[in-house]
């Protein structure tokens, strides 16, 4: 088989050859790996514009206060704290910032809102009258970006410089509401929705790739004392590392799609001022967020360790992954603050369920969260191994672990208000079982997403099959993983955990024939994957020999050591006659 010129572009020797190893993965295809690219892109228009464009955006926070006499905010950073810090492109580019601060007019603050803020010099860059800016310093990885400080000092800028769809000032400092509070951290939740695709899936997409490029190179020890090395990828605790993470990879592919079309689809009724829907797109988003950082996070470095010695090289290309993507765990939003913002929302309509008929108007609970109404199924019905691979049957374990952990979490919230706690008091008092709860929800989403994601792929029996097996090893992975929550209202028996375990295992030796090709299929250029263990080809020590040449060490400090050697002499020689 040929190396497909989109994924093979390093243009080195190496290149030109496959290794017998990795190419016997790619031999005989149960699916046609460009397809499941193509359904993976949404058609084959945008896999062809992929291939051509992986951006992303910035935001700030501080104070502006209307001043009428001049119809111009003064935006402000009072303290220290009130610095802004972090935003990417501040430290040495920007010649602008869109500033979020708390609005003052007439008097009264008006919470969050936009602002486009001048700040340095469109002449000379030199920063403008008021702004402090520079750059942070040194971090755990994105070197290349500029990430700055900044602090306004009284800056001035035009009425016209907020943007103003959800709430405007008039000259004279009224204010007029156009939305609702939540409406104008609506940014948040565009910025959240996009980094999923564009940001922080496709940083464990490629440490899957890489680890299981590797896994099949990589042999070690034998399976049977006649056999050659086995590839490691054919060690079961192997499989266990990585094959749940590509499960995981597919997914969250599916489920960010989905909620970027979710999106794609509120957003115009949200600009058309119907804000109804908002709520579920902040939890959906602001869920997924926090969800997929952290299991990519978690992944990443599963993958690395997966690699052995030469993960823990920068060669392999998976230091800078798992250092990358553990900061999509902080940035637009530290994770435990935004499952806290979820399971507000859990709580909210878990309540609504509670209402009895006729105390307020009912309305119907929101598509993720309408299993809080459903009827309840108090033990798990099934009876063999093969029940676990039935979506059905395991989205509604989940369903059903969701809404007891979100249950639970209210009633002791209400046990501690009912006792006379404060209310914030009480909420603090309880935010670790609401994250579990959080959690537990968002998994939830996950496992149905993916289920219904298949659903669609009727057409597509060859992928939809090889895409099921993934489907059924992340919800049953979940549930292993977290079998205590399932065992503890015996809505699963020990035997039933057995059976699902019998499974899993059964599913990883099904996975492991397709492994190459599910990752192949991510359509990662050589380029774009930048490692010496993940390229397309295979030719693993090679290049690993070739790139190690390039070391510093190898080639600057042994001429460097020569000149000190020869310095030193030069030395010797000298001193004597000097003393002489
Ligand atoms: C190549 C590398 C790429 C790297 C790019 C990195 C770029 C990084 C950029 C950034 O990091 S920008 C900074 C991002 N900052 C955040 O995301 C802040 C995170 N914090 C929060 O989200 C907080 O929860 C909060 C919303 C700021 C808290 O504010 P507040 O205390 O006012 O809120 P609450 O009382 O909790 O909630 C009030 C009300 O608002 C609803 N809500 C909260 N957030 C949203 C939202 N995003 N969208 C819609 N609605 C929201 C919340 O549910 C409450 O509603 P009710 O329950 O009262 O109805
Ligand atoms: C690489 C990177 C890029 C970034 N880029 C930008 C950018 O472009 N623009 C920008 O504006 N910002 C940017 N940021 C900043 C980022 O948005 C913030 O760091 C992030 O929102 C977390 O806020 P914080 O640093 O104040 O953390 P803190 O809020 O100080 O969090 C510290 C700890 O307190 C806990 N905590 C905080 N509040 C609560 C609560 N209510 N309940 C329970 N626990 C709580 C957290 O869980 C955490 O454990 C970037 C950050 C990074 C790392």
């Amino acid at each position: 088989m040929g190396s497909p010129v989109h994924r093979v572009s390093l243009g080195d020797t190496w290149s030109r050859q496959m290794h017998p190893d990795i190419e016997s993965e790619r031999h005989v295809q149960s699916f046609d790996v460009e397809q499941l690219t193509n359904i993976l892109d949404g058609g084959a228009q945008n896999t062809a514009l992929r291939r051509k464009v992986g951006t992303f955006l910035q935001g700030l926070e501080t104070e502006a206060t209307y001043d009428a006499a001049t119809q111009e905010f003064v935006i402000h950073s009072p303290t220290l704290t009130a610095t802004k810090w972090w935003p990417g492109d501040l430290g040495r580019s920007a010649t602008h910032a869109l500033v979020q601060a708390q609005l003052i007019c007439s008097g009264a603050r008006r919470g969050m809102h936009a602002f486009i803020v001048p700040i340095r010099s469109l002449q000379d860059h030199t920063p403008l009258p008021g702004i402090t800016v520079g750059d942070i310093g040194p971090k755990m990885d994105f070197d290349q970006m500029d990430n700055g400080f900044l602090q306004l000092n009284h800056v001035r800028v035009p009425r016209e410089n907020m943007l103003s769809r959800f709430a405007q000032v008039l000259p004279d400092g009224t204010y007029v509401k156009l939305g609702t509070a939540q409406s104008n951290y609506l940014p948040m939740v565009v910025v959240r929705v996009e980094l999923l695709l564009g940001e922080i899936l496709p940083l464990l997409q490629k440490a899957c790739v890489i680890a299981m490029r590797y896994s099949v190179i990589r042999r070690q020890s034998q399976l049977q004392p006649s056999d050659q090395e086995a590839k490691v990828l054919d060690y079961q605790t192997q499989q266990q590392k990585l094959f749940p993470q590509l499960a995981i990879s597919y997914a969250f592919h599916f489920l960010a799609v989905s909620l970027l079309e979710f999106f794609q689809r509120s957003y115009s009724a949200i600009l058309n001022r119907d804000f109804s829907i908002l709520p579920e797109l902040h939890a959906l988003s602001t869920g997924m967020k926090a969800m997929m950082s952290d299991f990519c996070t978690q992944g990443a470095e599963m993958c690395r360790r997966a690699c052995g010695g030469h993960g823990y090289s920068k060669l392999s290309g998976l230091p800078s992954l798992v250092t990358k993507v553990s900061a999509s765990c902080t940035y637009e939003g530290e994770n435990t603050v935004l499952y806290l913002q979820v399971a507000r929302f859990l709580v909210k309509n878990y309540l609504q369920t509670q209402m009895s008929p006729g105390s307020a108007p009912q309305r119907s609970l929101p598509p993720s969260v309408a299993y809080l109404a459903a009827p309840v199924l108090a033990r798990c019905p099934a009876q063999r191994a093969a029940d676990f691979l039935c979506p059905e049957l395991y989205t509604t374990a989940w369903a059903h672990v969701a809404a007891r952990l979100i249950k639970d979490s209210v009633h002791h919230l209400q046990t501690l208000t009912q006792s006379g706690a404060d209310q914030h008091e009480a909420w603090n008092q309880t935010t670790v079982i609401h994250l579990q709860a959080a959690k537990a929800h968002c998994y939830y989403v996950t496992v149905k997403g993916f289920a219904e994601a298949l659903e669609k792929l009727e057409n597509e029996p060859a992928i939809q099959q090889v895409l099921k097996r993934l489907c059924d090893l992340h919800a049953i992975h979940g549930i292993l993983t977290n079998s205590g929550d399932f065992l503890h209202d015996s809505f699963l028996s020990g035997a039933q955990v057995d059976m699902a375990r019998t499974a899993y295992l059964d599913l990883l030796c099904l996975i492991r024939k397709d492994a190459i090709l599910l990752t192949d299929a991510f359509d990662f250029t050589d380029q774009c994957l930048n490692s010496a263990l993940g390229c397309y080809d295979g030719n693993v020590y090679e290049r690993l020999f070739q790139w190690a040449q390039k070391s510093p060490t190898n080639t600057q400090v042994v001429g460097w050591n020569y000149k000190l050697r020869k310095k030193a002499e030069n030395r010797q020689r000298t001193l004597p006659m000097r003393n002489i």
